[in-house]
C-alpha cells in the first residue's frame, strides 16, 4: 500500500507525501500528517486504526477534500477530491447520524438520494431493498426519535451507501453503540457493501472491528500522525460474528496489537517547527 511508484490503475484512493500541520494557540506546530503515503484499491475495505491524536480523521478529510494539504498529493479515482465531491462521488459516515427529524427512516434516505446523487446511468440502489438488509425493513416509516441509537446509524449507513458513492469514507461510525450492536451493525455494514461494494475508507479505534470489517488495516501513530504499518486481513468472507472467536482472527488482531505498541517504541521523527524542517 505505500509505494512510491505510478499509481496502479486499479486505485481508488492515492495519497503521496500527504502533510498536514496545525498552529496551535501557542503558536507551537502539530505534524498531523507527517509524509503519509496510501494506497486503496478500487472496491476493497481498508481501515485506518491508531490512537487518539494520530491523524486518522485528518487523513479521512484530506482523501474527502475537505482537508488542505501543505504537500503531497491525493487522487481518488484518478480525480483530484474536489473533482470527485463535485460529481457527487464521496459517501461520507460520521459519528452521529444527523438524520431529519421530521422525516421517516424511507424519507431520510430517499430525500438524501434525490438530491446528492451523482447524475450518471447507474440504476439508483432500490433503498427500501438496502434497508431491510441493513435490518430496518420493519422501521422504514418510524421517525428517528422512535429509533434506538444503533438504528439511526444504520439509517445513516443507507442512507450514505444508498448514493452509489464511489468511495466510502467512514469516521468511527460506531463509536457511540455498546458492543453488542456494534457487532451487529458490524455484520450489517458488511452485507451491504457486498451489494454495493464500493471502495471503503473507515475510521476506528477498535482492533477486531478494523480486523473483521477490513481487506487491510493501516497502523498509525501520532506526533507525528504517520502510518507505521499496512496489515493484509487474509481471512475468509463472509465473516459473520463466529469468525471473531476462532484464532485466525486473534492472530491477525495479535499483529494489529504489536504494530501499534510497536510505534510506541520507535523514536519518531523530530516535530517540526514551521521553518526549521
Ligand atoms: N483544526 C485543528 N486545529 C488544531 N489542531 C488540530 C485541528 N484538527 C486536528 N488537530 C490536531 O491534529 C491531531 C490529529 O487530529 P485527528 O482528529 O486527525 O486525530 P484522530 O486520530 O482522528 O483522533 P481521534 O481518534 O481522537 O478522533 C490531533 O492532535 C488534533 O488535536
Amino acid at each position: 500500500m505505500n509505494s512510491t511508484s505510478e499509481s496502479p490503475v486499479d486505485a481508488a484512493i492515492s495519497v503521496r507525501g500527504a502533510r498536514r500541520t496545525y498552529e496551535l494557540e501557542d503558536f507551537s506546530h502539530l505534524v498531523a500528517l507527517h509524509d503519509v503515503d496510501l494506497e486503496v484499491k478500487a472496491g476493497s475495505f481498508v481501515s485506518v486504526i491508531g490512537p487518539s491524536g494520530c491523524g486518522k480523521s485528518t487523513l479521512l478529510r484530506a482523501v474527502g477534500g475537505l482537508e488542505p494539504l501543505e504537500s503531497g498529493e491525493v487522487r481518488v479515482c484518478g480525480r483530484t477530491p474536489k473533482e470527485v465531491a463535485s460529481a457527487k462521488g464521496f459517501g461520507f459516515v460520521p459519528q452521529t447520524p444527523s438524520l431529519l427529524p421530521w422525516l421517516s427512516v424511507l424519507k431520510n434516505v430517499t430525500v438524501a438520494q434525490k438530491v446528492n446523487r451523482k447524475h450518471n446511468r447507474t440504476p439508483a440502489p432500490d433503498l427500501e431493498h438496502l434497508l431491510r438488509v441493513a435490518g430496518l425493513g420493519e422501521a422504514m416509516h418510524k421517525l428517528p426519535r422512535e429509533l434506538s441509537g444503533g438504528m439511526q446509524q444504520r439509517t445513516a449507513i443507507v442512507r450514505a451507501f444508498g448514493l452509489r458513492p464511489d468511495v466510502m469514507l467512514m469516521d468511527e461510525p460506531f463509536s457511540a453503540l455498546d458492543e453488542f450492536t456494534r457487532e451487529t451493525l458490524q455484520g450489517q455494514l458488511l452485507d451491504l457493501w457486498a451489494e454495493t461494494r464500493c471502495t471503503v475508507l473507515f475510521v476506528t479505534h477498535s482492533i477486531s472491528e478494523a480486523v473483521r470489517l477490513s481487506d487491510q488495516v493501516v497502523v498509525m501513530a501520532p506526533r507525528p500522525g504517520r502510518v507505521v504499518d499496512v496489515i493484509d486481513v487474509d481471512l475468509p468472507r463472509p465473516r459473520d460474528a463466529d469468525l471473531l472467536k476462532s484464532p485466525e482472527f486473534h492472530a491477525v488482531e495479535a499483529r494489529v496489537r504489536d504494530s501499534l505498541w510497536a510505534a510506541f517504541d520507535e523514536v519518531p521523527p523530530p516535530v517540526t517547527q514551521r521553518g526549521r524542517v
